[in-house]
C-alpha cells in the first residue's frame, strides 16, 4: 500500500538538492551565537524565533535586490574559519535530517574575506565543515553527500579568480561554479573569461539566469557562456505560448532548453518572495513540468525563504497534486543533472532514490 503523502512522510523520501546557498541556510540561533562571538551588533533581534521570522519577512520584499540585502547579516557572522566550519557542518546535519541524500551547496568565497581569510582558507574551512557534517549525519544513520559550488558575485569583478579556485579544489568535492547576485544590469557575459577558462578545463558550471531578468539573460547564459544548468530559469516561460484551447507553442530558446535537457534549478518559495512568480499556483513549475522540461526542485535559501526540501515538495503536492511518482521524477532529474561523476550519480539513483520511493509507493 502506498504511504499517504504528508510533510512527515515526505521527510522520509530521499531528496536531491542542487541549488542551496550556504549563507542563506543558517540556523537563526547560530546567527545569534556567531554575532556574539564576532562582536557584530547589527542583528535586528536577539531571539532565535523572532530573528527567523524577521529574515523571512524582510526577504518577502518583491524584489531580488531587497531579498539579497538580508544576506548582510549572515555574511557578517561568517568571517572566521571556525564560523565557516560550524555553519557548513550544521548545514549538512539539517539537510540530512530533512532526508536529503545529495546536495550541491554554493557560496561566494569572496564575501568571507573581511576578517583576513585567504580564498584557500575559506574553501578549506567550508570543506572541513561539510565533511564533519557528513560524519555526524552518518553517526545518526543518515547517508548524505555534499558537493560544493563556488559562486562569483555578478556585481564584483572576481569571477576569473573564483573559477580558478573551483578548478584548484575540483578533486576535493568542489564540483562546480556559478554566478550569483543581482541579475538586472549584470549580464552573464560580463564573466566570459571565467566561463571560457572553465570550459577549457572540462569544469562544470551553472548560472543564475531568468530570475529577475528575462530571456536575454537565459540566452546569454546558454549560448554565450555555455551554462550546463540554469539557476531558476523561470522566465523561460516568456518563450512559451499557451493558446485558449490549451495548445502549446515553444519558441526557439524554450525548445532548445527542453531539447537539450538543460536542467532548471527551480526554487518556488524564493521566487514568490522576489516577485518572479505571483503565487505557487501560477508558478511556471506547473507548466514546465507538464511539458517535461528537465525540472528540479530546490530551496535556494532555507533561512530567508523559511523552507526545506520537504516543505517545498509538500507545497507542490498541495498546489499541483504531485505524488510520490512526481517527487521521484524531480529527484531523479536532479541527480542526473548533478555535477558529480556519472558512476556516482547512477549509484545514488539505484541505491538510495529508487528503493526509497519504491518503499513509499508500496
Ligand atoms: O536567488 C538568488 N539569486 C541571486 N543571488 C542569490 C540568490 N540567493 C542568494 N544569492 C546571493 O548569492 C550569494 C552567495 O551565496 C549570497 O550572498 C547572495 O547574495
Ligand atoms: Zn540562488
Amino acid at each position: 500500500m502506498s504511504t499517504p503523502v504528508s510533510l512527515d512522510t515526505i521527510r522520509l523520501a530521499p531528496k536531491v538538492l542542487l541549488h542551496d546557498h550556504l549563507d542563506g541556510g543558517l540556523r537563526p540561533q547560530t546567527v545569534i551565537d556567531l554575532a556574539a562571538d564576532a562582536g557584530y551588533e547589527g542583528l535586528p533581534h536577539q531571539d532565535a524565533e523572532t530573528l527567523g521570522s524577521w529574515f523571512r519577512e524582510a526577504a518577502d520584499s518583491g524584489s531580488l535586490e531587497r531579498y539579497l540585502e538580508t544576506f548582510a547579516h549572515t555574511v557578517a557572522v561568517m568571517q572566521t574559519a571556525d564560523a565557516l566550519r560550524r555553519v557548513s557542518a550544521e548545514c549538512v546535519e539539517d539537510l540530512a535530517a530533512d532526508g536529503v541524500v545529495y546536495a550541491e551547496v554554493r557560496y561566494a568565497p569572496e564575501l568571507f574575506q573581511e576578517g583576513g581569510l585567504s580564498l584557500p582558507e575559506i574553501v578549506e574551512s567550508v570543506q572541513e565543515g561539510f565533511r564533519e557534517g557528513e560524519r555526524r549525519a552518518e553517526s545518526q544513520g543518515k547517508l548524505i553527500r555534499i558537493g560544493t559550488l563556488l559562486c562569483a558575485m555578478r556585481q564584483n569583478a572576481r569571477s576569473a579568480e573564483i573559477a580558478e579556485l573551483a578548478v584548484r579544489y575540483r578533486d576535493a568535492e568542489v564540483v562546480g561554479f556559478d554566478i550569483a547576485g543581482p541579475e538586472a544590469g549584470f549580464p552573464p557575459t560580463r564573466n566570459l573569461d571565467a566561463f571560457e577558462y572553465l570550459r577549457q578545463r572540462n569544469a562544470h558550471f551553472t548560472v543564475h539566469a531568468g530570475e529577475a531578468f528575462g530571456l536575454p539573460s537565459i540566452w546569454e547564459a546558454i549560448q554565450h557562456c555555455g551554462a550546463e544548468r540554469l539557476g531558476h530559469g523561470v522566465r523561460i516561460v516568456d518563450d512559451i505560448k499557451v493558446d485558449e484551447d490549451g495548445e502549446v507553442h515553444l519558441g526557439r530558446l524554450a525548445s532548445y532548453v527542453r531539447d537539450r535537457r538543460i536542467p532548471l534549478e527551480m526554487c518556488p518559495s524564493s521566487n514568490l518572495q522576489t516577485g518572479a512568480a505571483a503565487s505557487l499556483a501560477e508558478h511556471p513549475i506547473g507548466l514546465l513540468s507538464r511539458l517535461r522540461f528537465r525540472v528540479t526542485v530546490n530551496t535556494d535559501n532555507r533561512l530567508m525563504s523559511h523552507c526545506t526540501m520537504s516543505s517545498e515538495f509538500a507545497a507542490l503536492h498541495e498546489t499541483f497534486g504531485y505524488g510520490w511518482a512526481d517527487m521521484q521524477w524531480f529527484t531523479v532529474n536532479a541527480m542526473k543533472s548533478s555535477f558529480l561523476g556519472f558512476d556516482d550519480r547512477l549509484a545514488i539513483i539505484n541505491d538510495a532514490i529508487k528503493p526509497g520511493y519504491a518503499t513509499l509507493m508500496g
